[in-house]
């Protein structure tokens, strides 16, 4: 499918990535519109990860280009990226462990800065300038996320339901348009997974973002997502609406194929 209307902030035409000689991602096109929440499934191995990878900056593709918001970023550096808007959680959580939930975000804010100061000078943003004023968006930040309460206790003693929510709370921080979440429930409980659902619906919202999702669970992104692109063994088998792609065959036998 192409990507037409100016409404596209996430163009990704073609993109391949090979590990040696495996093709983790094979001539993978997909396009996400400003202000969806879009779903990105698959069975282990099918190349979420690296897809997410890509639109990082970890690695460069192979072949093929990733245009965000206008703009090639294909290969550029992962903080380079991140200015340019787009932010992401992992799916092995990494917080500073021994540093307090506030400072987490706190870090997030001057990471931003500093790269903001790096690129140039005359674009700071103000709100920068102030520890104060960067203390209090940070807890602003954690307030949404119910964590305010717990903002000078170390990150790696709370709950792994916590720290999975505070992993986007510091991504949010970085003021991206794009974020990418890396399984964000993984090992979540289903209340804490439901109530997740809700806030990442929420924060969409709250935020104006753009929001791509990774979930190898399908019914977990049924109920939140606008529309869900389908990965197995590096390509892209489908996409459509969450109705359309719980009833077609080819993600059925994809699924069934991993559980057999
Ligand atoms: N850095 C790397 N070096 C070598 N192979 C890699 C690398 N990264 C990923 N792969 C391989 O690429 C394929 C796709 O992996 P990827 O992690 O992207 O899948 P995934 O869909 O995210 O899977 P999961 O749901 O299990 O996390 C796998 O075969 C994996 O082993």
């Amino acid at each position: 499918m192409t990507a037409s209307t100016a409404e596209v902030l996430l163009d990704v035409q073609q993109a391949s990535r090979s590990f040696g000689g495996l093709k983790a991602l094979s001539e993978v096109s997909l396009h996400i519109n400003r202000g969806e929440l879009i779903g990105l499934i698959g069975p282990n191995g099918a190349g979420k990860t690296t897809l997410f990878n890509l639109l990082t900056g970890v690695y460069p593709p192979s072949s093929g280009s990733i245009i965000l918001n206008n703009e090639s970023v294909g290969g550029m550096k992962p903080f380079r990226i991140n200015r340019k808007g787009a932010a992401r959680t992992f799916q092995n959580i990494r917080l500073f462990t021994a540093m307090t939930v506030l400072d987490n975000v706190k870090i997030a804010f001057h990471q931003h800065a500093k790269h903001s100061m790096f690129t140039s000078m005359l674009r700071l943003p103000k709100h920068f300038s102030g520890e104060g004023e960067i203390t209090q968006k940070a807890m602003d930040i954690l307030k949404i996320f119910n964590l305010a309460d717990q903002f000078d206790e170390l990150a790696g003693n709370m709950s792994y339901g916590n720290q999975r929510r505070l992993e986007i709370a510091r991504a949010l921080a970085a003021g991206p348009k794009l974020l990418l979440l890396d399984e964000p429930a993984a090992g979540m409980n289903p209340n804490e997974t439901r109530d997740l659902m809700n806030l990442i619906a929420w924060i969409r919202e709250e935020f104006d973002l753009t929001i791509l999702l990774i979930e190898h669970d399908m019914s977990l992104v049924m109920g939140v997502c606008d529309r869900i692109y389908v990965l197995d063994r590096g390509m892209l088998i489908a996409d459509g609406s969450p109705l359309e792609i719980r009833n077609n065959p080819k993600v059925i036998e994809a699924y069934l194929g991993q559980e057999a």
